[in-house]
């Protein structure tokens, strides 16, 4: 029977895990993160079928080895992986946000003969870890394949395993996938959280300050809700590339602020135009990559008949959700319910019904 194991069982490790596991119900899968309590909502959830404490021992029993920790880890890993006795045609891959670094590292791995595929889906969340997981999170979204010495069969292989994601292949060499994330991901959450932590210090002596953002500063900034050691270790691993698109992206504002300087109504206008041309034809958020998801939290009771009594609200008036899952609750103390939607139109909907209701919401998100 296929063994695979899964190094680092966060958002992305335990999404492939379900979509695996939709698509091979006979594939065992073996989860290891250094977060127990990550490996014990797992088991839980029979999202895995057993947990591994070291990859020295783990990985010589695997047929697949996915690296899905942070990209600092899969480089350490992958060093690792190339001292082990693993079986020979074991599949290597990973899930990592940046390709040169990566296959740099599998180097000593592929001069062993070993098969490595990087990998890299174009799709996931702000938000991180197990429970965060869905087997639908990567549908219709892109995933990079960066074969380097691999063999065909070697793609084929990976993609029949990861059939269930519903993805759009693209294969690619390190250097085009790092050059397309460095502008199209890494510049972006760059630029979102710098925008946050400047508004922070800008309106540090409102009262109501950032309280006071609309729509639009909550959409540009969601991305920075992301996981910092993640993108540290994104940043760190594809410096160079980075370094010289946040160069032109200054340039562009620095152009921007002579042509208000200027007052330059046509310039102005112009730029707002090519913008609004470009992103209009992107086509709505759901389609192509990233597939967001919309969180309500509120207070239970612990009451027989609560966690019902929400979904036969939702129900009764065709909210439909995602998932729903009870954070904590101990005995008569309350609970907090996630309760997760599509798209934010029908959680605040929820929201204003559930309150109507008398729940209390305590964050969206
Ligand atoms: N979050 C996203 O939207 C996407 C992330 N990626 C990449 O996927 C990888 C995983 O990201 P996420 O799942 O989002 O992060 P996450 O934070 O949800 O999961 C990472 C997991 O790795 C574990 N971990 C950290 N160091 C470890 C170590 N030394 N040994 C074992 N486990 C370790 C953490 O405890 C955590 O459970 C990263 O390389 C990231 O760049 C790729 C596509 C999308
Ligand atoms: O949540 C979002 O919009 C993202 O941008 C998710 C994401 C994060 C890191 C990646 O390497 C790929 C996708």
């Amino acid at each position: 029977m296929t063994q695979v194991l899964i190094k680092g069982f966060g958002l992305i490790g335990s999404s492939l895990a379900l979509a695996i596991r939709q698509a091979h119900p006979d594939v065992t899968i073996v989860g290891q993160d250094v977060q127990s309590a990550s490996l014990t909502y797992a088991l839980d959830h029979q999202l895995i079928d057993a947990t591994a404490t070291e990859l020295t021992t783990a990985a010589p029993q695997a047929d697949v080895i996915i690296l899905a920790g942070p990209v600092s880890v899969i480089c350490d890993d992958l060093a690792i992986l190339a001292t082990l006795p693993l079986k020979p045609q074991v599949l290597i891959t990973d899930v990592g946000s940046t390709k040169q670094t990566v296959l740099k590292a599998a180097r000593p791995l592929q001069q062993r003969g070993f098969t490595f595929v990087g990998g890299h889906p174009m799709a996931g969340s702000h938000k991180a870890g197990v429970q965060a997981g869905r087997a639908d999170l990567f549908e219709n979204a892109y995933y990079f394949l960066v074969p380097g010495l691999a063999p065909q069969s070697a793609l084929d292989n990976l993609q029949t395993l990861l059939q269930a994601t519903h993805v759009k292949w693209l294969t690619v060499t390190p250097k085009q996938h790092d050059r397309l994330v460095a502008q199209l991901s890494h510049l972006p959450h760059i630029v979102a959280a710098a925008l946050v932590n400047q508004t922070q210090a800008a309106l540090a002596d409102s009262p109501l300050g950032l309280r006071l953002a609309a729509g639009g500063f909550k959409s540009i900034t969601r991305i920075a809700s992301a996981d910092p050691t993640m993108w540290t270790a994104i940043l760190q691993n594809n410096a160079e590339l980075i370094t010289q698109q946040l160069q032109a992206y200054q340039a562009e504002l620095a152009e921007i602020q002579t042509a208000i300087a200027a007052k330059n109504t046509a310039q102005l206008t112009q730029f707002f135009a090519a913008a609004k041309t470009t992103r209009d034809h992107l086509g709505p958020e759901h389609l192509g990559s990233l597939p967001n998801f919309y969180d309500l939290f509120l207070n239970i009771p612990d009451q027989v008949g609560a966690l019902a009594d929400v979904t036969q609200r939702l129900a009764a008036a065709e909210l439909s959700l995602v998932n729903i899952h009870i954070l904590e609750i101990r005995e008569e103390v309350d609970g907090v319910l996630q309760v997760t939607f599509g798209d934010a139109a029908t959680r605040d909907q929820a929201a204003t019904l559930l309150q109507a209701a008398d729940y209390q919401i305590v964050r969206r998100d």
